[in-house]
């Protein structure tokens, strides 16, 4: 059930120890350990008292917060026969909340985590998220961001809540800003990747083992684990874009989202989402097997997605994919898009 790396399950590895033989104590200290804690100016107490103590900024705080629930986000082990990783689940729920913050325009400053696990969690487990976490914060480049505390508890289904806050230098970057005329802009990696991921993950490889796959496989597979959502856009586009937010339901679902906070509709560019085709068969090969509806569809990338002023210069990393109509919903070559077909928790 929680093999100690992604992969094979099943192997006749020693039972790890498990959260049930350790304590509570030795659980924050571990994620003390390993997660982002050191001295910050935002930070008067961290970890280790009944709350923590923040220091008030100048500028305005945005607050969001984001669970990853065992059997809803992610499989303890897929189809494929992967399993998820406590690495896994640190990065992607770090990455997930920087994302939603970023789209407000607003640089991460604190976070809390609770983790909710069931006792046959190895410490292990416990100690690859605080790696994984750690990892999103560095290498997506939020250098300014501290865990300030958390909490643990027990339960059945494996479930991660992460609480983050930031502030934000300039204007907040809403979904209700657009204005007919504004171009229709993603930055970010390439559209579609992480349900190209998510598909490879979920079906049944012939041999039913991890190390069947390919090695593109199973480097396109990372993509649902390891979204990059581009974290100096947030706050660079504030001061430009007109409305902005982030994908994680998919470019239709949630395109339909800014349009309908905007009173705008969204026309999309065929050529542009062509090329965005292109680029994502480029890199997943044979496995972009669903086309354009990988591109148009599939959640959980966390790419920017904003409308800008007629003539404003392309952000650095930033496409434009279309342009901000009067109207209503979400439209490609003339033709009215299902928002109702990304995705949905309770669909
Ligand atoms: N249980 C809840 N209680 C209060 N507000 C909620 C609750 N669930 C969602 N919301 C609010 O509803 C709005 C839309 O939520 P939604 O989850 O669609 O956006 P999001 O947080 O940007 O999604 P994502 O995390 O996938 O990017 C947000 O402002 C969110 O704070
Ligand atoms: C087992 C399993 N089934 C389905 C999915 C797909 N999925 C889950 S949440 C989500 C959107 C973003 O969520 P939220 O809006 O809650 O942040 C998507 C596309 C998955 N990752 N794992
Ligand atoms: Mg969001």
């Amino acid at each position: 059930m929680f093999p100690r790396e992604g992969g094979a399950v099943g192997s006749n590895r020693e039972a790890p120890r498990t959260v049930a033989e350790a304590s509570e104590a030795e659980l924050v200290e571990l994620l003390h350990a390993v997660l982002p804690v050191h001295a910050s100016a935002g930070v008067v107490l961290g970890i280790g008292d009944d709350a923590a103590v923040l220091s008030p900024s100048a500028v305005r705080t945005v607050a969001t917060v984001d669970a990853a629930v065992e059997g809803e986000d992610f499989l303890s082990v897929w189809p494929s026969g992967y399993a998820t990783t406590g690495w896994d689940v640190g990065f992607k729920s770090c990455a997930q909340n920087l994302s939603d913050v970023n789209a407000m325009g607003a640089e991460a400053t604190s976070a809390l985590l609770v983790l909710a696990l069931p006792a046959a969690t190895p410490v292990d487990w416990v100690r690859g998220y605080a790696e994984g976490f750690a990892a999103a914060a560095q290498r997506l480049g939020a250098a300014r961001l501290r865990v300030v505390g958390g909490d643990l508890s027990g339960t059945r289904t494996l479930t991660v809540s992460v609480s983050m806050s930031g502030e934000l230098p300039g204007p907040a970057l809403l979904r209700s800003g657009a204005s007919a005329g504004e171009s229709l802009i993603v930055v970010g990696e390439t559209l579609g990747r992480a349900d190209v991921a998510l598909g490879l993950l979920a079906s049944r490889r012939p041999a039913d083992r991890v190390e069947a796959w390919d090695q593109r496989a199973r480097a396109v597979s990372r993509a649902l684990f390891e979204p990059l959502p581009p974290l100096s856009a947030g706050p660079a586009l504030a001061a430009i874009a007109g409305a902005a937010m982030d994908i994680s339901d998919g470019l239709v679902r949630d395109g339909a989202r800014l349009a309908r906070a905007s009173g705008v509709g969204l026309e999309l560019d065929p050529v542009a989402l062509q090329a965005e085709l292109a680029t994502l068969e480029g890199w997943a090969g044979r496995h972009a097997s669903r086309g354009l509806e990988h591109v148009l569809y599939g959640g959980e990338d966390h790419l920017l997605l904003a409308t800008l002023p007629e003539g404003t210069p392309l952000p650095t990393g930033a496409r434009s994919i279309g342009r901000v109509v009067e109207g209503a919903g979400v439209s490609l070559a003339g033709e009215h898009l299902d928002e109702r077909r990304g995705f949905d928790h309770f669909a």
